[in-house]
């Protein structure tokens, strides 16, 4: 804000009853992260190569030009100051505009980390560290996305020549999807069928060069380009997303990613002792990211709602005064404070993922590989319900700002279009939460048998007494005990989950059993996810949390998000027994008096995201609250409003009204 500027918002920052600076290092991880991101989110901000204000009005060729400015004046600027990978992902970050970098820094380059052999990434990762060569992750096919099994395109070893043949045999097979593909790759990882002698190895990793490095032609047997408008303006569009077929393209054998499986030049096929699952790696690390990301986009679409409804004023006026403030109303308290406190619940959660994944990755390279099942569970999983619920937030915010929530610049709907996509790519979230529902009824199956569950299933082996405990909730005090409201959400986890198991043994074959209970199965996934953010969140508030009232602030939104998730569930906790409908109706009236606790820090709450006015991009949720004068302002910049008499009148407007003159005076 300009030093001396009115802030409208000034009011509700006083009543806040927390200090904002240490929330704001609670929300960012640490100090160092915060200042990070603060300076890195100022140098993107302060320059107009990254201004995004018009990028809705630009045609899609204008969009994708200026799209690839802002990478490349983001990657001088990278170079020219020297920035280290943390600042310089902060920088992709505070950009804010989806682009062929994502997928080279976020898929190509952890590609071939994670499963290219040592001499590979020697080769390979220094020029993709310089941007000498630019890279995408070629999976998908027009045919197949989910079932990566299905993959129709071949790589054939030629032991004549040493080389792969990498081949598109049906037009299902053509390469769909990829972002930075359509326009920019100069090569990809591509996912294919091996086939060495004339039996086929399964689906594996292949770098392929794509385009010259002269004069960026598509290289022979390649034909490549983008598939087209995505859904909103602006938006997903700046994202070169292709297609790509392969013409019997010849590869040296070292470019098959060979960490798992290699071909020797003899054409022997040699397994190493890594589990084979850990070609599916890239996508474990992605739905990691995809969780923090859940809680930056919601963070931002509840900063915007927050601000403006308090902005925002209807009904209510007494003797001439004001009317009131709409964040007073108790039904917009209900939608917008559990959106809140579900930004906070999928930040601590997306730390606590990020750990694990950390340590998966340490014992895979150490030969430990135990832990593998359960980091996909959880990844698949939370990716899963972070994203769903993120994305139906982004458009209850744009509802919660009403009519004005439905101009471009709110930034809302721009948001919602470019997040929605989440849902789908990196796993569709149902498909996901499957890979789940199969971990869990292993993981039942196996109770008994000697086999402790550990980790997030930890909760399982204590299924004799989860399966029948009552809960001793007797107030909506009671409510407010972590332990309690965990060990309600255990049973209803663990009861859907044996539910489900006992239905499955009713079928002879478990396939089919497995297909007819699908739903049943979804839902009990959901629920262990779900019971997995509660914890999460209840664990940090074990952890040391500096700063005058940010403990007892997280405390309250941890209550919030918690009983929140039980009364939108309520019908799986009382189906399961897991609580009464008494005990149901408590956990309401808690919440309710929750709410009232929120309401003189919510406004401080969002502040602590540390958002700039640049980043959030929307009139509503100006940080200084002057909401109005600007977006009469605005109006008077659409181009609609460059001329007085819109162009078209003299064809289409000026007849139309000649002749309704003239059938009027018939
Ligand atoms: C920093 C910023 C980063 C990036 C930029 C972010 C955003 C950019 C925007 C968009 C990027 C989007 C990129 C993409 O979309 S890439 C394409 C992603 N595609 C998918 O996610 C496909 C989803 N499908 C699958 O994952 C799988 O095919 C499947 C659903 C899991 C089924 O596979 P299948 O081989 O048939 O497996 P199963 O028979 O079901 O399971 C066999 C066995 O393997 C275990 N398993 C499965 N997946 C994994 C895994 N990833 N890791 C570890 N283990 C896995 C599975 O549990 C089973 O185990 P069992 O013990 O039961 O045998
Ligand atoms: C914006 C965007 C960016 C992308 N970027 C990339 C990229 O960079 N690289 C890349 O390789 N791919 C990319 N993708 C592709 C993406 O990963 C796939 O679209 C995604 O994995 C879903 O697969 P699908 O499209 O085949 O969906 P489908 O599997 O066809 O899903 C269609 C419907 O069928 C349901 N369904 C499917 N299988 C089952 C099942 N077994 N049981 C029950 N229901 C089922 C799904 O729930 C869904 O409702 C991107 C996609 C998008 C939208």
């Amino acid at each position: 804000m300009e030093v001396g500027a009115p802030d409208y918002l000034a009011g509700e920052r006083q009543t806040a009853e927390f200090d904002v600076e240490s929330m704001k290092v609670t929300w960012a991880g640490s100090r160092h992260a915060l200042e990070v991101s603060d300076r890195m989110a100022r140098l993107v901000a302060s320059d107009p190569v990254f201004r995004k204000d018009n990028r809705v009005m630009l045609s899609r060729k204008e969009l994708f030009k200026n799209t690839l400015r802002k990478a490349a004046h983001a990657w001088k600027r990278i170079v020219e100051l020297r920035l280290t990978e943390e600042e310089a992902s902060r920088v992709r970050f505070f950009v804010d505009e989806p682009a062929f970098t994502d997928l080279h820094w976020g898929m190509f380059v952890p590609a071939i980390k994670g499963q290219g052999t040592e001499e590979q990434q020697q080769k390979w990762l220094p020029l993709a560290y310089k941007m000498q060569i630019i890279g995408c992750y070629a999976q998908t096919e027009l045919g197949h996305g989910s079932n990566v099994q299905g993959l129709e395109t071949t790589a054939t070893f030629d032991p004549k020549t040493d080389e792969f043949i990498i081949h598109s045999p049906t037009l299902t097979s053509s390469k769909w999807w990829p972002g930075g593909l359509g326009k920019v790759s100069t090569h990809a990882v591509a996912y294919a069928r091996l086939i060495v002698d004339g039996q086929e190895h399964g689906v594996h990793g292949f770098i392929v060069q794509l385009r010259s490095l002269d004069d960026h032609m598509p290289l022979p047997g390649i034909t490549v380009g983008d598939i087209g408008m995505k859904f909103g303006s602006g938006a997903y569009n700046s994202m070169d997303n292709g297609v790509l077929r392969f013409d019997n393209v010849r590869i040296p054998r070292d470019q098959m990613l060979m960490r798992v499986l290699q071909v020797t030049r003899e054409g022997k096929v040699i397994q190493s002792d890594v589990p084979r699952q850990l070609i599916y790696g890239t996508m474990v690390f992605v739905r990691q990211t995809i969780v923090a990301d859940a809680s930056c986009a919601l963070s931002r679409a509840v900063c915007i709602a927050t601000r403006y409804s308090a902005v925002r004023r209807q009904f209510g006026s007494q003797n001439g005064g004001p009317e009131t403030q709409v964040i007073d109303y108790k039904t917009q308290q209900s939608r917008l404070f559990p959106l809140l406190a579900s930004a906070y619940a999928f930040r601590f959660v997306s730390e606590w993922l990020k750990s694990l994944y950390t340590d998966v990755t340490e014992k895979l390279q150490r030969g430990e590989f135990s832990t593998l099942p359960e980091a996909h569970a959880c990844t698949a999983g939370l990716k899963s319900i972070t994203t769903s619920a993120t994305a139906d937030a982004i458009e209850e915010c744009r509802k919660l700002c009403g009519g004005h929530g439905y101009l471009a610049n709110s930034g809302l709907p721009e948001l919602f279009a470019v997040y929605v996509p989440a849902c789908t790519y990196e796993g569709d979230n149902t498909v996901l939460l499957l890979q789940v529902a199969r971990f869990l009824v292993k993981t039942v199956s196996q109770l008994g048998s000697g086999k402790v569950p550990v980790g997030t299933t930890a909760y399982m082996g204590r299924a004799r007494h989860l399966i029948q405990c009552k809960s001793n909730v007797q107030s909506a005090e009671d409510w407010l005990n972590p332990q309690v409201v965990v060990e309600a959400f255990e049973a209803r986890s663990l009861r859907m989950s044996v539910a489900c198991a006992e239905n499955l043994a009713k079928f002879p074959n478990p396939e089919e059993g497995f297909a007819q209970l699908a739903a049943d199965l979804v839902e009990a996934a959901a629920a262990h996810c779900q019971l997995i953010v509660v914890t999460k969140f209840f664990e940090k508030l074990q952890q040391d949390i500096p700063g005058k009232g940010v403990k007892k602030q997280l405390q309250i939104l941890s209550s919030v998000y918690a009983l929140y998730i039980l009364h939108k569930h309520l019908g799986d906790f009382l189906s399961t027994g897991s609580i009464t409908p008494k005990q149901g109706a408590l956990a309401n009236d808690q919440l309710r008096s929750l709410y009232s606790k929120i309401r003189p820090n919510a406004v401080a709450l969002v502040d602590a995201f540390n958002y700039t006015d640049h980043y959030l991009s929307s009139v509503l949720g100006r940080y200084d609250g002057n909401v109005y004068p600007t977006l009469y302002e605005e109006a008077w910049k659409d181009p609609l409003n460059d001329s007085v008499v819109p162009d078209g009148y003299q064809e289409y407007i000026r007849p139309l009204l000649k002749q309704q003159i003239r059938n009027a005076r018939l």
